[in-house]
């Protein structure tokens, strides 16, 4: 019989994915929630008295995120005043079926919840999205309008801070979508992978920060513009870790993907990851920490380049943040993506470009 290497009492019962280390099921809860309080502490995420939402769309993630942070609450007193916020996009066969469960775990969380529908929102559910510009662009819609519903949702429940699912897995896809940090990884790597990934320096910086706060645009703002801070506590879990003691733990969620999800770059990004994972195993904190390096030596490399006189600093501060004229939310321009987005389906328009 072979011991866990942990404790060396108990049975081996798996493989730990993020170390390969053998161990039993009970070490393997306790290393992965510990490992998400010290991502918790250490980058100090919330203060005492902090209420804080949990955004829970009802899947293998979010259902983990309720429970652990439910347990971590109680369990190292944080002292935070926790609920759920779901989203209702709209989607028959899919998130009427998720926001059945984030029911079931309201009651066996005994957390409130909040559930704000797009069509409440903006006169539009995905479905009738879809039905008129089809399945092509529908994620831009889908999720510029998400972001805004939550920030609106989290307003609501006057909370303080909003906590999202996004595991290890997400952000170094996310990372691996920069055209410029995926041809480094190219370099050394896999040669068949097409070069269609954004070279985006506001989303890396977005993706591999484990706080953020909304910003309308990608110029930065002026703090008190800034809306509720949003973070990540599985910033370091992984994907399979966190299907593993879901599935341990017979935690109640919902598995089936969306019905309308066509994200090809980020299918991209998935494929090319799970390639690097088969040649090194510690592919997914390889990538996380070459993209908070790559971030952090982009603004560095800025600073100093405004330091000398060089080219300026984006235009950082200074630019006027405000708010929509329409609905109020904020945004640099006269309208925000949302009322954009929602006047191109007013007027019939099949797409419509958010640059
Ligand atoms: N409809 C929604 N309502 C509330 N929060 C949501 C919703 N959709 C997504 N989120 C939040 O954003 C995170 C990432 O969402 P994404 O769509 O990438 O799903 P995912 O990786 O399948 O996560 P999950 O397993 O929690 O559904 C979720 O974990 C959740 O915290």
């Amino acid at each position: 019989m072979k011991l866990c290497v942990l404790c060396n009492t108990n049975r081996a019962q798996l493989k730990r994915p993020k170390t390969g280390q053998q161990i039993c099921k009970t070490c393997f809860y306790a290393v992965f929630e510990y490992e998400i309080h010290c991502t918790i502490t250490e980058n100090k995420l919330f203060k005492r008295g902090d209420k804080v939402a949990i955004a829970a769309s009802g899947g293998k993630d979010s259902t983990v995120l309720a429970h652990t942070m439910k347990l971590l609450n109680d369990r190292y007193d944080y002292g935070l005043d926790l609920c759920l916020l779901s989203i209702d996009e709209g989607i028959k066969g899919y998130r009427d079926d998720s926001l059945e469960t984030v029911k079931r775990n309201q009651l066996q969380y005994n957390l409130p919840l909040l559930v704000l529908s797009y069509e409440e929102l903006y006169g539009w559910s995905m479905d009738k999205i879809v039905a008129q510009i089809g399945t092509k662009n529908n994620c831009t819609f889908c999720g510029v309008f998400r972001r805004q519903a939550l920030d609106r949702g989290a307003a609501r429940l006057g909370v303080d801070h909003i906590v999202t699912g996004h595991n290890a897995d997400d952000v170094a896809e996310t990372v691996l979508m920069n055209r410029k940090l995926l041809v480094l990884f190219q370099k050394f790597t896999l040669t068949h992978f097409p070069l269609v990934f954004r070279g985006d320096f506001a989303r890396l910086t977005r993706c591999t920060s484990i706080t953020t706060q909304t910003l309308e645009t990608s110029a930065t703002t002026a703090p008190e513009h800034l809306t509720i801070p949003r973070s990540k506590p599985f910033k370091y879990t992984y994907e399979k870790e966190i299907v593993l003691y879901a599935y341990f733990l017979s935690l109640d969620y919902f598995s089936t993907e969306c019905t309308y999800s066509v994200e090809a770059y980020r299918g991209y990004a998935r494929v090319f990851l799970k390639d690097l994972e088969k040649v090194r195993a510690s592919a997914i904190m390889d990538v996380i920490h070459s993209g908070e390096a790559y971030a952090q030596s982009l603004d560095e490399i800025e600073r100093v380049e405004a330091e000398n006189g060089g080219k300026k600093k984006k235009k950082t501060v200074v630019q006027k943040q405000g708010t929509c004229e329409r609905c109020g939310y904020i945004s640099s321009n006269k309208l925000c993506k949302a009322c954009v987005l929602l006047e191109s389906l007013n007027k019939g328009l099949p797409a419509v470009s958010l640059e």
